[in-house]
């Protein structure tokens, strides 16, 4: 029987070829947020190696929205004709084109992780104010305050996720995943560790989440309805408040539903560096089976899915109707070729294109 990791998966009007997703991972190697000859090489890579779908990385939705300064972006026109070549590279390579949009709020203007993964000091010309929904800071290599933001900065912020959507939809991508999880500034409207504003965006579970309901449903309205809307959201902290948290999380993902939303990837908050994450092999596989059975929505979840058996193994007990992995498809590009053989896929090689599959299974 074929392994449910090769079987396709339709989203609204579009159909992934298996039920491997390469999870958005920065690759840091952006120049004022433009690519360069790194990206179209690494992310067709990834789509001949077999994945279904191929998530650019965490894509800023304005200069101040990066993570760091190596960072993309998707502010302006020239940002979309930018990332053209790279949606028509992961499409010959036979994948879903898909893109991840964001702004880093608290955690923005830093360091790569492999030269520090800390702020960069003020006084730096690369560094630039951050802005967040208190100012209160991250903490640990983050300790920057960043600037309360005002009605006008929330307004802003929201419109430039419309405009980066709107760029996504004309620039060809398929599979749009809003950034609301990993400690960044939806999340940091989320979590009372970031959030301490007294007004209509703070306070209550329903005002924390507002920012994200509001670009939500402000996104819905300029994304194709035939094309899958996604979020990634940060559904436990990993503190001492996990099941308020999972409950608040919950809730907020059936308003998502309401609200159009139509994917659902499951992860983590990082809020606070006090977090207590129980690493280790599927660690987030029980809580996305409950997100997944408790809200009805079709998603992923991600996080040390670290061999083919594990991935089978969640699919099959409906813990994600897709993985998303990251660090086994940076080790293997071809691991979907891997995980065919493991797995007694018949054919195992047709996951690659003919021009290394037909060799793979002559000759012997
Ligand atoms: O969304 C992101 C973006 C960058 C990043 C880097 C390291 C670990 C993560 O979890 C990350 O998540």
């Amino acid at each position: 029987m074929t392994p449910k990791l090769f079987t396709p998966l339709p989203l609204k009007g579009i159909t992934l070829r298996n039920r491997i997703a390469v999870s958005p991972m920065c690759q840091y190697q952006a120049l004022d947020g433009l690519p360069t000859d790194w990206h179209p090489t690494h992310y067709e890579s990834l789509a001949r190696g077999g994945a279904g779908l191929v998530v650019v990385e965490a894509t800023g939705v304005s200069p101040e929205g990066r993570i760091t300064p190596a960072c993309l972006g998707l502010w302006s026109d020239e940002h979309a004709a930018a990332l053209k070549p790279i949606v028509e590279g992961i499409r010959s390579g036979g994948a879903i084109a898909g893109i991840q949009i964001g702004h880093a709020g608290r955690k923005a203007s830093a360091n790569l992780p492999w030269e520090g993964d800390d702020h960069i000091p003020a006084g730096d010309p690369r560094s630039w104010e951050t802005i967040a929904p208190s100012a209160v800071a991250y903490g640990e290599g983050l300790p920057r305050v960043p600037r309360e933001m005002t009605k006008a900065d929330i307004a802003r912020v929201r419109e430039d996720f419309v405009s980066a959507a709107k760029r996504a939809r004309d620039t060809g991508f398929e599979f749009l995943l809003l950034h609301f999880a990993h400690g960044y500034l939806a999340q940091n409207f989320l979590s009372p560790w970031s959030n301490h504003r007294t007004d209509e965006y703070g306070g209550s579970a329903e005002n924390r989440a507002r920012f994200m309901l509001e670009t939500l449903e402000a996104v819905r309205s300029v994304w194709p309805d035939h094309l899958p809307l996604a979020a990634r959201l940060g559904v436990i902290e990993f503190d001492e408040r996990n099941e308020e948290t999972l409950a608040e999380s919950i809730a907020l993902a059936k308003r998502f539903a309401e609200l159009g939303l139509d994917f659902l990837d499951v992860s983590m908050s990082f809020s606070t560096p006090t977090a207590k994450i129980p690493w280790g092999p599927g660690q987030l596989r029980e809580i996305s089976k409950r997100f997944l059975n408790e809200t009805g929505l079709p998603g992923s979840t991600s996080w040390n899915i670290n061999t083919p058996a594990l991935a089978e193994e969640m699919l099959q007990e409906g813990a994600a109707d897709l993985v998303m992995l990251g660090r086994p498809l940076l080790a293997n590009p071809h691991w979907p070729l891997a995980a065919a053989r493991e797995l007694g896929l018949p054919n195992p090689s047709s996951v690659l294109p003919p021009s290394y599959a037909h060799w793979l299974s002559r000759y012997h």
